[in-house]
């Protein structure tokens, strides 16, 4: 049976490629672009537009040892970074990988890929592939309200009018140099996945955990990815002044104290400040993890476009910046080529050729393993479209 046939029926499309692409000159048979045959031949193989491509790792290499590797999936909006997400994941658990898939994007589309309700902030088990597979689309929002409680539990701005009205103004304004409901209520960008990865590297690391070896991330939008990277450097420096007042201001409390001959509620308490200290430890986790090539690879997935190139290209460019491990870059839904005259495809395709062409002379992006897959005439969702998707792109 035709492999399209196949993934029609497991995947019982609600579309056709009547409805997918709408071509002036009819007969589109878009079907044939996941025919076995045309899968076995360029551009469907991955390969590599690079000369250090012997070098660098293809599937085979990806699924080597038993020590826990992370990879994190990210690029522009849409480009399909769940799906290859999914299907990375999928593929690493039937290559004998415990795995766990986890959504950092706010915007989850996890459940939608897998066809499954993963939502809730737990594990959840996927049933489907022949190593243990979890889901986690994780909400952060719940880690932040955690911090808000434990900040306004220590007084919040009733303290600091005590304070000022007690003509110790000067701490006052210290305190609200603080920031930290600020930083909660509107957290720096990249501030919510931050908290997510980090709140997944400290579950990962309890004993019941130690048998997951392969953990994908299934990340938010380049934007955030950048802002990421610089936020642990951000965290540092505004938890470290924190720190800093919470000794200024406790000396003022002492004072208080002995004005008064009574003990005063602290200005920041012992939880907020261990709950910050843990914040700031867990961020430099997450900015050690994105620079650990043993440990972590970062994967760019784009859509042969000339905007999604460059967005790729600067993606890359800031990721060696920071000394994050990059050596693939995904271009997915590439048209194959139209057997049919399809004149629409021909344009599209001559377009796409010219984005791929970008890819190869761009500086940033030549030296990394390029790996084309292919664009689907069935939308890719549920555990057997995502083995498909996988055989395709995880070469
Ligand atoms: N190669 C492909 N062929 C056909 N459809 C695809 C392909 N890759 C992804 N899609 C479809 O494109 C849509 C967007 O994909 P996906 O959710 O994986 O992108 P994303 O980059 O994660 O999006 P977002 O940035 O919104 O999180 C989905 O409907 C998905 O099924």
């Amino acid at each position: 049976m035709a492999a399209y046939t196949l993934l029609r029926r497991i995947a019982k499309p609600r579309i056709y490629p009547s409805q997918l692409l709408h071509s002036t000159t009819t007969r589109c048979y878009f079907t044939t672009s996941i025919n076995p045959k045309t899968i076995a031949t360029p551009p469907f193989r991955a390969r590599s537009l690079a000369s250090q491509a012997d070098s660098v790792s293809l599937f085979n290499e990806m699924i080597v040892g038993n020590q826990r590797k992370y990879y994190m999936l990210g690029g522009k909006g849409g480009v399909g970074k769940t799906s290859c997400a999914a299907s990375l994941a999928v593929k690493f658990a039937n290559s004998g990988h415990p795995t766990i898939v986890v959504s950092t994007d706010p915007a989850h589309s996890l459940s939608d890929s897998f066809d499954q309700d993963l939502t809730g902030g737990m594990l959840v088990p996927i049933q489907g592939p022949s190593s243990p597979l979890f889901g986690l689309e994780i909400n952060p929002e719940k880690t932040r309200e955690d911090l808000r409680s434990a900040s306004e539990a220590n007084g919040g701005a009733g303290v600091k009018d005590a304070i000022n009205s007690m003509g110790l103004g000067m701490v006052a304004d210290q305190l609200g140099d603080l920031k930290l409901g600020e930083l909660l209520d509107t957290p720096p960008p990249g501030f919510d996945e931050a908290i997510a990865i980090s709140t997944v590297l400290q579950f990962v690391e309890s004993p019941e955990y130690s048998k997951f070896t392969r953990i994908v991330f299934d990340t938010a939008p380049t934007g955030h990815t950048l802002r990421l990277l610089s936020l642990p450097d951000f965290m540092d420096t505004s938890i470290g002044k924190i720190m800093k007042l919470k000794s200024k201001i406790s000396s003022a409390t002492s004072a208080i104290k002995s004005m008064f001959g009574k003990e005063q509620t602290p200005l920041v308490d012992g939880g907020t400040t261990n709950k910050l200290e843990q914040l700031r430890e867990q961020m430099g986790k997450v900015r050690d993890l994105f620079h650990d090539s043993e440990a972590m690879e970062f994967v760019i997935v784009t859509i042969p476009t000339v905007m999604a190139v460059r967005e790729s290209s600067r993606l890359h460019a800031s990721l060696k910046k920071e000394n994050v491990p990059v050596h693939r870059v995904i271009v997915n839904q590439v048209l194959p080529p139209s057997a049919t005259d399809c004149k629409f495809c021909s344009i599209r395709r001559k377009d796409q050729m010219r984005a791929l062409d970008m890819i190869r002379k761009d500086p940033e992006l030549a030296g990394l393993v390029v790996t084309e897959a292919p664009l689907f005439d069935v939308e890719i969702r549920g555990i057997p479209a995502l083995q498909f998707m996988g055989e395709m792109v995880w070469k």
